[in-house]
Parts: structure tokens; C-alpha cells; sequence
């Protein structure tokens, strides 16, 4: 079933952690809609990677709710629910010492796929991702840029509702910035919701709905905002992300 698009995937309320006795942010609304894309800035150390992992379910805050198709539950009780729609993918993502279909495949194996459906999607997806030269290369032997496209693809394959790019281009040439970017692009409009951190604002900034800073605990929508008009309207809440 298509998602409606004026429908969050997730929609966070009052989420917030500490460390030390030291709050590291508190977020009234944080709203992430399928088909769009949302750029995350913030100084190191600002929080970033931590919301990220939060909203993927695989860090715990300190409290918040979570809201999705019309229900309202604690992060806690709602933790299951994002590791089922988000994927977090770290700065240096991890790859398997094995080749780039086995790495993409391997998900799928543990959702216990039929080998030859697995073989058909990941071999469909490596070619949605211009890497089925690469099939049979040891995944760790490609450039910075070819992982992180295998990342991508490795992620698509799963189908999740939102993505979670964490310094997706960090360290990259030109050309494999430009790469990973067509590539998420692609997944936007495919109808992923996705929320990318990242220190390379000019190459990310065509790709963004909303450009949102995390500064001192606050979670601020940035005055330039692009704000591209695109065929599913920003929603008020989106806009809202944010006190
Ligand atoms: N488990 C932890 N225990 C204590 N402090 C932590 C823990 N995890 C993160 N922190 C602290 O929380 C702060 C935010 O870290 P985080 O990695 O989320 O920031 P970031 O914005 O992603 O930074 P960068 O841009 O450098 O990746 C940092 O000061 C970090 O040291």
C-alpha cells in the first residue's frame, strides 16, 4: 500500500537525553514524512549521531513518544516499531569481507528469503545502483565512494520507511559525493522519508525539504531552508520540528 504522503512514517514528541547529568537535547516535534528529505547540521558533538540512533531505535533517550498510524506510545514501547521502519547508516559503515552481492544479500537472508527471490532482488538492485560490475568484488576492497553506494543498496533492499544517513559523503571525492547523492535522491523520490547529517551543506542542499540545525539542545529550522516545491506539500508539523 502507498503511504499517504501527508502522514509522518514517525512523528517524535518531547524527545530528549542526557549525559552526565548534562541535558544533549530536548525536541517538542520531530516529523519525517515518506518522499522527503531532511538535512540535519550541528556542530561535532552537537548531537546529531545520537538523535539519529534514537529515531532508529537503537539508542535509548531519556524520554519521548513516538506516533505513528494515528498511535501514540512511549519511545519504549516503540522501539520495535522504528527498528522495523528506520535504518540508521553509520559514517563508516561496516561491510562484510565478502563480495558486494553477499553483503546485499545478507539481510535478506536473515529475514529468511527464499535464495532465489534474494538473488533476483539483490541482482534487480545492484542494477538500480549501477554496481553490477562490482557483484562479485570482496566489498572491502572498493572505494570509499562504491561502499557507500553498496550501503545504499544494501538498505533499499529491506525497504524501509526512513533512512538514517549519518555523514553519508564524508571523505569523498567529487564524483563519489555526486554518486551517493543521485543515489539518495533516487530513494527520496522512490517515497522514503530521509534525514541525512552532514558537514557538506552545498552538496547536500539540493537534496533537502528542510535544512534543520541541532544546537545547544534545540532542535532550529534553518532561515534558508530551500523549501522546494515539490508534488507532496511540506506539512505544518514538518515545519514544526522545532521550537
Ligand atoms: N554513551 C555515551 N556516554 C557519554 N557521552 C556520550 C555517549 N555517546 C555520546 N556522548 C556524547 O554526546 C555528545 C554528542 O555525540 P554525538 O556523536 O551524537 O554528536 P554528533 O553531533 O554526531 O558529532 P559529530 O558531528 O562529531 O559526529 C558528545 O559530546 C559525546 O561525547
Amino acid at each position: 500500500m502507498t503511504p499517504e504522503p501527508n502522514t509522518p512514517v514517525l512523528r517524535f514528541l518531547d524527545l530528549h537525553k542526557s549525559f552526565d547529568g548534562r541535558c544533549l537535547f530536548r525536541i517538542p516535534e520531530l516529523s519525517i514524512h515518506p518522499g522527503t528529505c531532511l538535512l540535519l547540521k550541528g556542530r561535532n558533538g552537537a548531537g546529531k549521531s545520537t538523535l539519529m540512533k534514537i529515531l532508529a531505535g537503537l539508542e535509548a533517550p531519556d524520554g519521548g513518544l513516538v506516533e505513528s498510524g494515528g498511535e501514540r506510545r512511549p519511545w519504549h514501547a516503540a522501539r520495535q516499531l522504528c527498528r522495523s521502519q528506520a535504518i540508521y547508516v553509520h559514517q563508516q559503515p561496516y561491510l562484510f569481507d565478502r563480495s558486494v552481492e553477499a553483503n546485499v544479500a545478507y539481510g535478506l537472508e536473515q529475514a529468511g528469503w527464499p535464495r532465489r527471490r534474494i538473488r533476483a532482488t539483490v541482482g534487480e538492485a545492484l542494477e538500480w545502483a549501477g554496481l553490477s560490475h562490482l557483484a562479485g568484488r570482496n566489498a572491502r576492497t572498493l572505494s570509499g565512494g562504491e561502499k557507500q553506494r553498496v550501503t545504499l543498496t544494501r538498505a533499499r533492499v529491506l525497504q524501509p520507511r526512513l533512512l538514517l544517513l549519518d555523514e553519508p559523503t564524508a571523505s569523498m571525492d567529487q564524483a563519489a559525493r555526486d554518486q551517493t547523492q543521485a543515489l539518495v535522491r533516487r530513494l527520496r523520490d522512490e517515497g522514503m522519508g530521509i534525514l541525512i547529517s552532514s558537514h557538506e551543506l552545498q552538496e547536500m542542499t539540493p537534496l533537502a525539504d528542510l535544512i534543520l540545525t541541532l544546537e545547544e539542545g534545540r532542535l532550529r529550522q534553518e532561515d534558508d531552508t530551500p523549501r522546494r516545491i515539490r508534488a507532496v506539500p511540506l506539512q505544518p508539523a514538518m515545519a514544526t520540528a522545532l521550537a
